[in-house]
């Protein structure tokens, strides 16, 4: 199934684990793929309307939370999350054929695959330097160029085969179970309600008084909505100022969510609404091409404005 002149951007370049989250949905396949150096150029792309969709990570297991990705749709634009892809994760030691351990001097990878390997690091190669670039992909990519002995990459397996470069220590993350969450974002358009699915959003709160968490918190409680996820960011209005992202079960057209939002809407200066996307455990697929006249669709936005406070 093609998607003629749909442009879906991805943090490249070829071989990062983005890249290979994106390549096991198939129904994205259609799209003309195009690699970017950064989670910033993608979203940034997305936002001025260059690319259709953009396919980043948002969090791994060991070292939580991608800041770019988290901090880009909190604060810089106005981006809506369509579907999360989880994948395993297994951080391949990469060097030039031939290269040992203790021949390596120097690493390079992107800071968070780094942090997934800080305990083998430490006990392995103590005195290499660490360095970090904009993609575990793009770490092989360079290792492959430089042409050194001494430099290795952290990188999927998939990376060393793309630029010939050969595994010194494999699956060397520090904990089993790796895992990384990566979202496929686009402009507006909220995928119609699966009946598995979860809800993000960002409460702004207007100071830090005692029971403020608490009063956000209730109105989940009192509806029992599941709260999946419950992180405070810094608002970057100053230090010990935060915002809570939250996830939650459910569909933002489910009435009890609804409900749930309208009522935290009358306690908070801001609520900011990211998306309602399913369940990845979800078998049923979804819908891409959402029809911009579907009345489901308007009756949703119309939720959406209510809730943000813009009708
Ligand atoms: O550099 C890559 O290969 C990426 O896709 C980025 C990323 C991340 O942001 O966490 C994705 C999965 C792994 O956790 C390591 C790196």
């Amino acid at each position: 199934m093609g998607y003629p002149n749909k442009r879906l951007g991805f943090l490249g370049p070829e071989g990062t684990f983005t890249e290979e989250a994106l390549l096991s949905q198939k129904d994205l396949l259609g799209f003309e793929l195009i690699p970017f150096i950064t989670i910033d150029s993608v979203l940034d792309a997305l936002n001025s309307g260059a690319i259709d969709l953009g396919f980043v990570p948002i969090e791994n297991s060991i070292e939580g939370t991608v800041s770019a990705t988290i901090d880009s749709l909190v604060f810089d634009y106005d981006l809506t999350i369509v579907r999360e892809v989880i994948l395993d994760i297994h951080l391949q030691l990469l060097g030039l054929r031939g290269a040992t351990l203790s021949d390596i001097k120097e690493i390079w990878s992107y800071p968070h695959a780094l942090g997934q390997c800080r305990k083998f690091t430490a006990n392995n190669l103590p005195n290499a330097v660490t360095n970090a670039s904009t993609s575990t992909a793009e770490a092989a990519k360079m290792v492959a160029l430089k042409n050194d002995g001494a430099i290795g990459a952290i990188a999927p397996r998939v990376s060393g085969k793309i630029y010939d470069l050969s595994v010194i220590a494999e699956n060397i993350e520090d904990h089993k179970g790796n895992q990384t969450r990566f979202f496929l974002v686009q402009k507006d358009g909220i995928p119609p309600s699966t009946g598995h699915d979860k809800t993000a959003l960002v409460c702004f709160q207007l100071s830090d008084t005692p029971g403020s968490l608490f009063s956000i918190l209730a109105e989940f409680y009192a509806r029992t909505v599941n709260l999946i996820k419950l992180e405070s960011r810094p608002s970057k209005e100053g230090l010990g100022d935060y915002c809570f992202v939250i996830e939650l079960e459910g569909h933002v057209s489910d009435p009890i969510v609804t409900d749930a939002l309208m009522s935290l809407k009358r306690k908070l200066p801001e609520i900011k609404f990211l998306g309602s996307f399913p369940n990845m455990t979800d078998p049923k697929g979804l819908p891409l091409e959402s029809d911009a006249s579907d009345p489901s669709r308007i009756w949703i936005n119309k939720i959406i404005d209510r809730i943000q406070g813009s009708f």
